[in-house]
């Protein structure tokens, strides 16, 4: 392990400056380990992929380069925040933040289903982070509870979402470059921008919709033992199954949105600007204290807006109730 000889695999600027511990993580990439930063003692997370665990070179490159990348555009506070980052032949080391609440998924586990109002403010710290990434024309396309992270293993926390190596930056350049070429062979929504930013960002809602239905109810939506349909056939027909006992105590309205985000055609599925809006999240408490998670220093800490005598949009109105500045 890490404490005996790989230190000396580690790459010297990132001894200089981190002393690595035990391992917090593992994913399909490769694992997650403690840190201290020598300088300030503050513990931090790294990530290290192992470049070999791909299933090919190209894959690997190219998925990791547009996680890093990602990682380095991307400042929202439910967003992971990469600290650092360094490679060597066989790895790359990337320094995030340290989310003391390890994964959702561990916390769902452990506490069977969460309490609606906690399930809630964390649903609601999702949006926010998805939404944001949305604006920036970035699909996540992996939103699962292990993706998920929360900043303490108190009900009431912050949460960050991480794992960007499935995600895709829309390149509007690559869309340029389509239309620059012969349009007749063209689809329509190729030039109505659906294949770009309507559609895609769809999948990341569906995801929402999983991520939900596993928080209030502490399984999965499409499990093998539901039907004698596959998983994948269950998805393909948005056939999930609420187990009576597991949803007694859930509102109508936690479901309804659950329901409208878990619609098969993405062009009916309710968007995440759409579920920032619905009635369920409009619950002032909840509100009050992710904005409080979100941004500690309160309204004070913002760039004052500059001064103007013109009444506020409406639609600028909207966005402040969505935790967006
Ligand atoms: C990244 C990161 N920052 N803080 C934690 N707990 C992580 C983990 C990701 C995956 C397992 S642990």
């Amino acid at each position: 392990n890490l404490m005996s000889d790989d230190q000396s695999s580690l790459p010297t600027a990132l001894q200089d400056k981190y002393v690595l511990t035990r391992r917090i993580g593992t994913g399909v990439c490769g694992e997650v380990r403690l840190a201290f930063e020598r300088s300030t003692c503050r513990k931090l997370a790294v990530k290290i992929i192992n470049k070999k665990n791909f299933q090919s070179e190209g894959t690997a490159t190219r998925n990791a380069e547009t996680e890093i990348q990602i990682l380095q555009r991307v400042d929202h506070p439910c967003l992971i925040k990469t600290e650092d980052f360094y490679q060597t032949e066989d790895s790359y080391y990337i320094v995030l933040e340290l989310m003391e609440g390890g994964e959702l998924f561990h916390r769902v586990k452990s506490q069977q289903q969460l309490n609606e109002g906690v399930a809630k403010l964390y649903f609601y710290q999702m949006l926010c982070a998805v939404q944001y990434l949305h604006r920036n024309g970035i699909i996540h396309r992996d939103l699962k509870p292990e993706n998920i992270l929360l900043s303490s293993n108190e009900d009431t926390c912050l949460i960050k979402v991480t794992d960007f190596n499935q995600s895709r930056i829309l390149e509007e350049a690559a869309l340029m470059r389509t239309l620059c070429g012969t349009p007749s062979y063209l689809a329509p929504e190729v030039f109505t921008h659906a294949s770009t930013t309507g559609y895609g960002l769809a999948v990341d809602a569906w995801s929402l919709g999983v991520l939900l239905f596993v928080c209030l109810s502490g399984y999965a939506p499409f499990h093998e033992s539901f039907s004698e349909n596959s998983v994948k056939e269950q998805i393909i027909r948005g056939e999930f199954t609420m187990v009576p006992s597991k949803w007694r105590r859930v509102s109508n309205q936690a479901k309804d949105v659950v329901r409208k985000l878990l619609v098969v055609d993405p062009t009916q599925r309710m968007s995440v600007d759409e579920a920032l809006q619905h009635p369920w999240l409009q619950d002032q408490q909840m509100l009050q204290t992710a904005r409080s998670l979100m941004y500690p220093e309160g309204e004070d800490a913002l760039p004052a807006a500059a001064p103007s005598d013109a009444p506020v949009a409406a639609s600028m109105e909207v966005e402040s109730s969505t935790g967006e500045r």
